[in-house]
């Protein structure tokens, strides 16, 4: 075991410093875990939206997980955007491979002002391909609708989508509360095993600073798994964290602005619980 938990991010950078790569660094960073990163694109983004997508090529994935599967080894991974069927066969190989089974899925579709960050012809690649191999996937009801096809209304809507997203083979499914606007004062986020329901209840906060809710909420997830935690527990924690980091807003740039990392942390104490220091050569 080393020294720290470790996690990997396999995701998208946002210049913007809100949401991708950027996002699940400085949430790791904050939860005490070590970060990695495979970058699988980049875009020009800010809080007005995306100006530019550069995908990466498969093979310079690949060889990003080779260099940390070879070497430093990780605890958990995340995926986040991967905008295209290669780069989800690619990077589901290299899990296979590295036998990598803590795999939080984010499946990332689309930036808050529209823009298309995972391409139509690459959702049956996330459902067929990637999905089995997570241990939890976190859609938002927008990206649940697409991978269980059909339209969800409310509670029991979303309920229905985890069941039928569990059957593709997802262990645990995460369907996030933040766009289901039937509950104008709670957001509840629903966690489905397989067999059980869990709520994660919370204030639903008026605010436009939510870019990066996402890729925060499923980065704190990882990180805590990294830890050791149960699902449960890193579901519960992650909702705290995230639920921190919109409720003290930032109030950077003109559109929706980024989520406040250091919230969690001010309010909770920073905890390194898995590092010894003086360890290593
Ligand atoms: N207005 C809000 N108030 C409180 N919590 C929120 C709010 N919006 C989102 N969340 C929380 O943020 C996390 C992400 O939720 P959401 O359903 O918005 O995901 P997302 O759509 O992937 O994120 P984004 O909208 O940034 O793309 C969830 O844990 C959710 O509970
Ligand atoms: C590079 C990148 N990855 C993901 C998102 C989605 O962000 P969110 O967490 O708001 O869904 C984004 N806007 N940009």
């Amino acid at each position: 075991m080393a020294a720290i938990a470790r996690a990997l991010t396999i995701a998208g950078s946002d210049s913007g410093g809100g949401a991708g790569i950027q996002a699940d660094l400085k949430t790791f960073q904050e939860l005490g875990v070590y970060g990695m990163t495979a970058l699988t694109a980049v875009t020009a983004q800010n809080t007005l939206g995306v100006q530019g997508i550069y995908p990466m090529s498969v093979e310079a994935v690949q060889q990003q997980m080779d260099a940390i599967g070879e070497d430093i080894g990780t605890d958990a991974v995340k995926t986040g955007m991967l905008f295209n069927s290669d780069i989800i066969r690619g990077v589901s190989e290299k899990l296979v491979q590295y036998r990598w089974d803590k795999v939080v899925v984010d499946p990332v579709m689309i930036a808050k002002g529209g823009s298309v960050l995972l391409l139509e012809e690459a959702v049956r690649a996330l459902r067929d391909i990637l999905l089995p191999l997570s241990l939890v996937v976190t859609p938002n009801v927008p990206e649940a609708e697409l991978i269980a096809g059909i339209s969800i209304q409310g509670l029991d809507g979303r309920k229905e989508a985890a069941r039928i997203i569990a059957d593709l083979g997802a262990r645990h499914v995460v369907m996030k509360g933040g766009h289901d606007e039937s509950n104008p004062d709670e957001v509840i986020d629903l966690l489905f095993d397989g067999r059980d329901f869990y709520e994660f209840c919370g204030p639903r906060f008026v605010t436009r600073h939510t870019h990066g809710t996402g890729c925060t909420f499923a980065a704190a997830v990882t990180a805590e798994l990294a830890k050791g935690r149960t699902v449960v527990q890193a579901v519960e924690l992650a909702k705290a964290f995230i639920q921190a980091a919109i409720a003290e807003p930032l109030r950077l740039g003109q559109g929706h602005g980024p989520t406040n990392h250091w919230a969690y942390r001010k309010q909770h104490g920073f905890a390194h619980p898995t590092h010894e220091s003086g360890a290593g050569e």
